[in-house]
Protein backbone atom coordinates (compact mmCIF):
# COMPACT_ATOMS: atom_id res chain seq x y z
CA UNK A 1 0.00 0.00 0.00
CA UNK A 2 2.74 2.59 0.71
CA UNK A 3 3.52 2.81 -3.10
CA UNK A 4 0.12 3.49 -3.84
CA UNK A 5 -0.24 6.21 -1.18
CA UNK A 6 2.95 8.23 -2.11
CA UNK A 7 1.61 8.56 -5.63
CA UNK A 8 -1.23 9.92 -7.07
CA UNK A 9 -1.43 11.39 -10.58
CA UNK A 10 1.41 9.11 -12.20
CA UNK A 11 3.19 10.80 -15.22
CA UNK A 12 3.51 8.27 -18.47
CA UNK A 13 7.07 9.06 -18.42
CA UNK A 14 7.64 7.98 -14.79
CA UNK A 15 6.03 4.91 -16.12
CA UNK A 16 8.53 4.32 -18.84
CA UNK A 17 6.76 6.09 -21.55
CA UNK A 18 7.83 9.29 -23.43
CA UNK A 19 5.50 12.25 -21.91
CA UNK A 20 1.99 12.39 -23.68
CA UNK A 21 1.84 8.51 -24.77
CA UNK A 22 1.35 5.53 -23.02
CA UNK A 23 3.41 2.12 -23.65
CA UNK A 24 1.25 -0.02 -26.14
CA UNK A 25 0.84 -2.89 -23.65
CA UNK A 26 -0.64 -0.13 -20.86
CA UNK A 27 -4.68 -0.90 -20.32
CA UNK A 28 -6.65 1.89 -19.67
CA UNK A 29 -8.28 0.19 -16.70
CA UNK A 30 -6.34 -2.17 -14.11
CA UNK A 31 -7.54 -3.97 -11.23
CA UNK A 32 -5.25 -6.06 -9.44
CA UNK A 33 -6.71 -8.56 -6.48
CA UNK A 34 -9.64 -5.96 -5.28
CA UNK A 35 -10.82 -6.18 -2.01
CA UNK A 36 -13.89 -4.42 -0.45
CA UNK A 37 -15.55 -4.87 2.83
CA UNK A 38 -18.40 -3.70 3.73
CA UNK A 39 -19.47 -3.61 7.63
CA UNK A 40 -23.21 -3.48 8.04
CA UNK A 41 -24.25 -3.83 11.86
CA UNK A 42 -21.47 -5.93 13.09
CA UNK A 43 -21.29 -8.03 9.94
CA UNK A 44 -18.91 -7.93 7.11
CA UNK A 45 -19.95 -8.39 3.86
CA UNK A 46 -16.86 -9.29 0.99
CA UNK A 47 -18.46 -7.73 -1.94
CA UNK A 48 -15.21 -8.06 -4.08
CA UNK A 49 -12.92 -10.92 -3.00
CA UNK A 50 -9.60 -10.44 -5.38
CA UNK A 51 -10.87 -8.98 -8.31
CA UNK A 52 -8.36 -8.73 -11.12
CA UNK A 53 -10.04 -6.80 -14.24
CA UNK A 54 -7.89 -4.83 -17.25
CA UNK A 55 -9.71 -2.81 -19.77
CA UNK A 56 -7.57 -2.22 -22.73
CA UNK A 57 -8.13 1.27 -24.67
CA UNK A 58 -11.25 2.13 -26.93
CA UNK A 59 -12.45 -1.52 -25.64
CA UNK A 60 -16.36 -2.52 -24.62
CA UNK A 61 -16.43 -4.98 -22.31
CA UNK A 62 -19.31 -5.94 -20.55
CA UNK A 63 -19.28 -7.34 -16.85
CA UNK A 64 -21.94 -9.91 -16.30
CA UNK A 65 -22.84 -11.09 -12.81
CA UNK A 66 -25.81 -12.34 -10.67
CA UNK A 67 -27.78 -9.83 -8.50
CA UNK A 68 -24.91 -9.23 -5.38
CA UNK A 69 -22.14 -10.48 -7.44
CA UNK A 70 -20.28 -7.33 -7.06
CA UNK A 71 -20.77 -5.38 -10.23
CA UNK A 72 -21.87 -1.81 -8.70
CA UNK A 73 -19.10 -2.49 -5.69
CA UNK A 74 -17.02 -2.31 -8.93
CA UNK A 75 -18.46 0.35 -10.62
CA UNK A 76 -18.83 2.21 -7.61
CA UNK A 77 -14.91 2.13 -7.26
CA UNK A 78 -14.21 2.97 -10.58
CA UNK A 79 -16.43 5.66 -10.65
CA UNK A 80 -14.44 7.42 -7.48
CA UNK A 81 -17.25 7.70 -5.32
CA UNK A 82 -15.91 4.29 -3.48
CA UNK A 83 -12.60 3.59 -2.24
CA UNK A 84 -11.68 -0.41 -1.78
CA UNK A 85 -10.44 -2.06 1.01
CA UNK A 86 -7.50 -3.46 -0.60
CA UNK A 87 -5.73 -4.25 -3.86
CA UNK A 88 -5.24 -1.86 -6.74
CA UNK A 89 -7.25 0.48 -9.41
CA UNK A 90 -5.43 2.43 -11.36
CA UNK A 91 -7.59 3.98 -14.61
CA UNK A 92 -5.03 6.09 -17.17
CA UNK A 93 -3.15 7.82 -15.13
CA UNK A 94 -4.81 7.77 -11.80
CA UNK A 95 -4.68 5.75 -8.81
CA UNK A 96 -7.88 5.74 -7.63
CA UNK A 97 -6.23 4.15 -4.28
CA UNK A 98 -5.11 7.40 -3.21
CA UNK A 99 -7.18 10.12 -4.46
CA UNK A 100 -7.58 13.34 -3.16
CA UNK A 101 -11.11 14.85 -2.31
CA UNK A 102 -10.20 17.46 -5.41
CA UNK A 103 -8.75 15.39 -7.14
CA UNK A 104 -11.38 12.83 -6.78
CA UNK A 105 -13.91 15.62 -8.17
CA UNK A 106 -11.00 16.37 -11.52
CA UNK A 107 -11.20 12.61 -12.09
CA UNK A 108 -14.97 12.41 -11.91
CA UNK A 109 -15.26 15.47 -14.07
CA UNK A 110 -12.44 14.89 -16.63
CA UNK A 111 -11.65 11.13 -17.02
CA UNK A 112 -14.82 9.04 -16.50
CA UNK A 113 -18.71 9.34 -17.41
CA UNK A 114 -21.72 7.41 -15.80
CA UNK A 115 -24.79 5.91 -16.99
CA UNK A 116 -27.05 4.48 -14.84
CA UNK A 117 -29.93 2.27 -14.80
CA UNK A 118 -32.75 4.81 -14.12
CA UNK A 119 -33.65 7.91 -16.35
CA UNK A 120 -33.75 9.93 -13.51
CA UNK A 121 -30.51 9.73 -11.61
CA UNK A 122 -29.26 10.50 -15.52
CA UNK A 123 -30.99 13.73 -16.09
CA UNK A 124 -32.19 16.60 -14.88
CA UNK A 125 -35.62 16.47 -15.04
CA UNK A 126 -36.53 20.31 -15.67
CA UNK A 127 -34.10 20.96 -18.10
CA UNK A 128 -34.21 20.11 -22.26
CA UNK A 129 -32.16 16.71 -23.58
CA UNK A 130 -30.07 20.01 -24.81
CA UNK A 131 -29.14 21.93 -21.82
CA UNK A 132 -28.80 18.61 -19.92
CA UNK A 133 -25.98 17.45 -22.21
CA UNK A 134 -24.38 21.64 -21.82
CA UNK A 135 -24.96 21.45 -18.47
CA UNK A 136 -21.75 18.92 -17.75
CA UNK A 137 -19.65 21.09 -19.90
CA UNK A 138 -20.73 24.37 -18.25
CA UNK A 139 -19.67 23.33 -15.12
CA UNK A 140 -16.33 22.28 -16.34
CA UNK A 141 -15.86 25.60 -17.96
CA UNK A 142 -16.16 25.24 -21.59
CA UNK A 143 -16.95 28.26 -23.54
CA UNK A 144 -20.39 28.70 -24.50
CA UNK A 145 -20.11 28.15 -28.40
CA UNK A 146 -17.76 25.30 -27.81
CA UNK A 147 -20.67 23.56 -25.37
CA UNK A 148 -23.51 24.26 -28.10
CA UNK A 149 -21.04 22.74 -30.70
CA UNK A 150 -20.54 19.49 -28.85
CA UNK A 151 -24.10 18.93 -27.98
CA UNK A 152 -25.02 19.44 -31.05
CA UNK A 153 -22.13 16.82 -32.18
CA UNK A 154 -23.29 14.38 -29.88
CA UNK A 155 -27.19 14.64 -30.42
CA UNK A 156 -26.46 14.07 -33.84
CA UNK A 157 -23.79 11.36 -33.59
CA UNK A 158 -26.42 9.37 -31.08
CA UNK A 159 -29.19 9.82 -33.46
CA UNK A 160 -31.66 12.00 -31.26
CA UNK A 161 -31.41 16.04 -32.58
CA UNK A 162 -35.32 15.86 -32.45
CA UNK A 163 -34.99 15.56 -29.01
CA UNK A 164 -32.81 18.43 -28.38
CA UNK A 165 -35.46 21.01 -27.26
CA UNK A 166 -37.83 18.24 -24.89
CA UNK A 167 -37.57 17.55 -21.25
CA UNK A 168 -36.67 14.19 -20.57
CA UNK A 169 -40.46 13.29 -19.82
CA UNK A 170 -41.13 14.04 -23.00
CA UNK A 171 -39.15 11.41 -23.96
CA UNK A 172 -38.97 7.31 -24.46
CA UNK A 173 -36.82 5.05 -22.32
CA UNK A 174 -34.68 4.72 -24.98
CA UNK A 175 -34.23 8.54 -26.10
CA UNK A 176 -33.72 9.19 -22.42
CA UNK A 177 -30.74 6.86 -22.43
CA UNK A 178 -29.13 7.87 -25.78
CA UNK A 179 -29.30 11.51 -24.18
CA UNK A 180 -28.02 10.25 -20.69
CA UNK A 181 -25.20 8.39 -22.91
CA UNK A 182 -24.67 12.08 -24.59
CA UNK A 183 -24.80 13.88 -20.90
CA UNK A 184 -21.70 10.92 -19.90
CA UNK A 185 -19.72 11.80 -22.81
CA UNK A 186 -20.13 15.75 -22.87
CA UNK A 187 -17.07 16.81 -21.22
CA UNK A 188 -15.19 13.61 -23.44
CA UNK A 189 -14.43 11.03 -20.74
CA UNK A 190 -11.71 8.20 -22.02
CA UNK A 191 -13.69 6.00 -19.96
CA UNK A 192 -17.82 5.50 -19.91
CA UNK A 193 -19.09 3.46 -17.15
CA UNK A 194 -22.63 1.84 -17.63
CA UNK A 195 -24.57 0.39 -14.64
CA UNK A 196 -27.68 -1.65 -16.06
CA UNK A 197 -28.63 1.42 -18.88
CA UNK A 198 -30.95 -1.03 -20.33
CA UNK A 199 -32.10 -2.74 -17.26
CA UNK A 200 -35.72 -0.54 -17.79
CA UNK A 201 -36.07 -1.21 -21.28
CA UNK A 202 -37.35 -3.57 -23.83
CA UNK A 203 -34.85 -6.12 -26.13
CA UNK A 204 -35.73 -4.01 -28.98
CA UNK A 205 -34.94 -0.58 -26.86
CA UNK A 206 -32.46 -2.03 -25.16
CA UNK A 207 -30.40 -3.00 -28.91
CA UNK A 208 -30.54 0.43 -29.79
CA UNK A 209 -28.95 1.70 -26.71
CA UNK A 210 -26.30 -0.78 -26.91
CA UNK A 211 -26.13 0.01 -30.53
CA UNK A 212 -25.48 3.90 -29.02
CA UNK A 213 -22.93 2.85 -26.75
CA UNK A 214 -20.74 0.98 -29.83
CA UNK A 215 -21.25 4.63 -32.03
CA UNK A 216 -19.55 6.33 -29.13
CA UNK A 217 -16.61 3.69 -29.18
CA UNK A 218 -16.20 3.68 -33.10
CA UNK A 219 -16.75 7.57 -33.63
CA UNK A 220 -15.41 8.73 -30.15
CA UNK A 221 -12.83 6.37 -29.24
CA UNK A 222 -14.25 6.14 -25.81
CA UNK A 223 -13.54 3.05 -23.65
CA UNK A 224 -16.82 1.38 -22.17
CA UNK A 225 -17.38 -0.86 -19.66
CA UNK A 226 -20.85 -1.96 -19.11
CA UNK A 227 -21.76 -3.75 -15.74
CA UNK A 228 -25.46 -5.58 -15.92
CA UNK A 229 -27.24 -9.12 -15.17
CA UNK A 230 -28.51 -9.57 -18.30
CA UNK A 231 -26.45 -12.31 -20.78
CA UNK A 232 -27.95 -11.14 -23.50
CA UNK A 233 -25.36 -8.23 -23.90
CA UNK A 234 -23.00 -10.35 -24.66
CA UNK A 235 -24.00 -10.80 -27.86
CA UNK A 236 -23.32 -6.85 -28.61
CA UNK A 237 -20.20 -6.62 -27.32
CA UNK A 238 -16.52 -8.22 -28.07
CA UNK A 239 -15.50 -8.89 -24.83
CA UNK A 240 -17.83 -9.88 -21.93
CA UNK A 241 -16.32 -10.62 -18.42
CA UNK A 242 -18.33 -12.81 -15.66
CA UNK A 243 -18.12 -11.82 -12.31
CA UNK A 244 -19.24 -14.27 -9.67
CA UNK A 245 -18.75 -14.06 -5.64
CA UNK A 246 -16.84 -10.40 -5.93
CA UNK A 247 -14.02 -12.59 -8.34
CA UNK A 248 -13.63 -12.26 -12.14
CA UNK A 249 -14.44 -15.86 -13.32
CA UNK A 250 -14.70 -16.27 -16.69
CA UNK A 251 -14.31 -14.63 -20.09
CA UNK A 252 -16.09 -14.55 -23.27
CA UNK A 253 -14.48 -13.40 -26.44
CA UNK A 254 -16.29 -12.51 -29.68
CA UNK A 255 -14.64 -12.44 -33.06
CA UNK A 256 -15.30 -12.37 -36.64
CA UNK A 257 -13.71 -15.14 -38.56
CA UNK A 258 -14.03 -15.54 -42.46
CA UNK A 259 -15.23 -19.27 -44.01
CA UNK A 260 -13.40 -20.25 -47.26
CA UNK A 261 -16.08 -19.29 -49.27
CA UNK A 262 -15.90 -15.39 -48.04
CA UNK A 263 -18.71 -15.63 -45.96
CA UNK A 264 -18.04 -14.29 -42.12
CA UNK A 265 -19.56 -15.60 -39.08
CA UNK A 266 -19.12 -14.87 -35.43
CA UNK A 267 -17.29 -17.20 -32.86
CA UNK A 268 -17.65 -17.17 -29.18
CA UNK A 269 -14.83 -18.37 -27.20
CA UNK A 270 -15.14 -18.77 -23.46
CA UNK A 271 -12.20 -18.66 -21.26
CA UNK A 272 -11.53 -19.46 -17.85
CA UNK A 273 -9.43 -16.34 -15.77
CA UNK A 274 -6.56 -17.22 -13.83
CA UNK A 275 -5.98 -15.14 -11.17
CA UNK A 276 -2.91 -13.49 -9.97
CA UNK A 277 -2.31 -16.45 -6.91
CA UNK A 278 -2.93 -19.27 -10.11
CA UNK A 279 -6.49 -19.64 -8.86
CA UNK A 280 -9.19 -20.66 -11.67
CA UNK A 281 -12.67 -21.54 -11.19
CA UNK A 282 -14.00 -24.56 -12.86
CA UNK A 283 -17.64 -24.30 -14.45
CA UNK A 284 -20.47 -26.09 -12.48
CA UNK A 285 -21.70 -27.89 -15.03
CA UNK A 286 -18.00 -29.44 -15.53
CA UNK A 287 -17.78 -30.17 -11.88
CA UNK A 288 -21.18 -31.58 -11.82
CA UNK A 289 -20.74 -33.94 -15.37
CA UNK A 290 -17.26 -35.74 -13.05
CA UNK A 291 -18.77 -34.81 -9.67
CA UNK A 292 -15.48 -32.94 -8.47
CA UNK A 293 -15.87 -32.01 -4.99
CA UNK A 294 -12.97 -31.21 -2.24
CA UNK A 295 -9.82 -32.84 -3.75
CA UNK A 296 -8.85 -33.18 -7.45
CA UNK A 297 -5.84 -34.62 -8.57
CA UNK A 298 -4.15 -32.23 -11.35
CA UNK A 299 -1.65 -33.35 -13.84
CA UNK A 300 0.79 -31.55 -16.12
CA UNK A 301 1.16 -33.01 -19.26
CA UNK A 302 2.64 -31.93 -22.52
CA UNK A 303 0.60 -29.04 -23.27
CA UNK A 304 -2.04 -29.00 -21.02
CA UNK A 305 -2.97 -29.63 -17.25
CA UNK A 306 -5.71 -32.40 -16.60
CA UNK A 307 -8.29 -32.33 -13.59
CA UNK A 308 -9.36 -35.43 -12.36
CA UNK A 309 -11.39 -36.59 -9.72
CA UNK A 310 -9.39 -37.03 -6.50
CA UNK A 311 -11.63 -40.01 -4.70
CA UNK A 312 -9.56 -43.63 -5.34
CA UNK A 313 -11.05 -45.76 -7.64
N1 LIG B 1 -23.38 -0.38 1.44
C1 LIG B 1 -23.39 -1.68 1.65
N2 LIG B 1 -23.38 -2.18 2.91
C2 LIG B 1 -23.37 -3.52 3.15
N3 LIG B 1 -23.37 -4.46 2.17
C3 LIG B 1 -23.38 -4.03 0.90
C4 LIG B 1 -23.41 -2.62 0.57
N4 LIG B 1 -23.44 -2.50 -0.79
C5 LIG B 1 -23.43 -3.76 -1.28
N5 LIG B 1 -23.40 -4.68 -0.29
C6 LIG B 1 -23.34 -6.14 -0.43
O1 LIG B 1 -22.23 -6.46 -1.24
C7 LIG B 1 -22.54 -7.53 -2.15
C8 LIG B 1 -22.32 -7.06 -3.58
O2 LIG B 1 -23.26 -6.04 -3.88
P1 LIG B 1 -23.33 -5.29 -5.29
O3 LIG B 1 -24.41 -4.26 -5.19
O4 LIG B 1 -21.98 -4.82 -5.69
O5 LIG B 1 -23.77 -6.46 -6.26
P2 LIG B 1 -24.40 -6.39 -7.73
O6 LIG B 1 -23.76 -7.48 -8.50
O7 LIG B 1 -24.26 -5.01 -8.27
O8 LIG B 1 -25.92 -6.70 -7.44
P3 LIG B 1 -27.22 -6.11 -8.19
O9 LIG B 1 -27.20 -6.64 -9.59
O10 LIG B 1 -28.35 -6.67 -7.37
O11 LIG B 1 -27.13 -4.61 -8.12
C9 LIG B 1 -23.97 -7.93 -1.84
O12 LIG B 1 -23.92 -9.02 -0.96
C10 LIG B 1 -24.54 -6.69 -1.17
O13 LIG B 1 -25.58 -7.07 -0.28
Amino acid sequence: MSETTTMTRRDPEEAGAPAGREPADRALVECESLVRIYQAEGIEVQALQGLDLRVEPREVVAVVGASGSGKSTLLGILSGLDTPTAGRVRVGSWDLTAMTRAQRVTYRRETVGFVWQQATRNLLPYLTAAQNVDFPQAVAGVPRAARAARTRELLAMLGIEECADRRPGQLSGGQQQRVAIAVGLANGPELLLADEPTGELDTTTSAEVLAALRTANAELGTTIVVVTHDPGVSEHVRRTVAIRDGRTSSEVVRSTRTRDDGTEHTVAEEFAVLDRAGRVQLPREYRAALDLVGRVRLALEEHQITVRSGREN
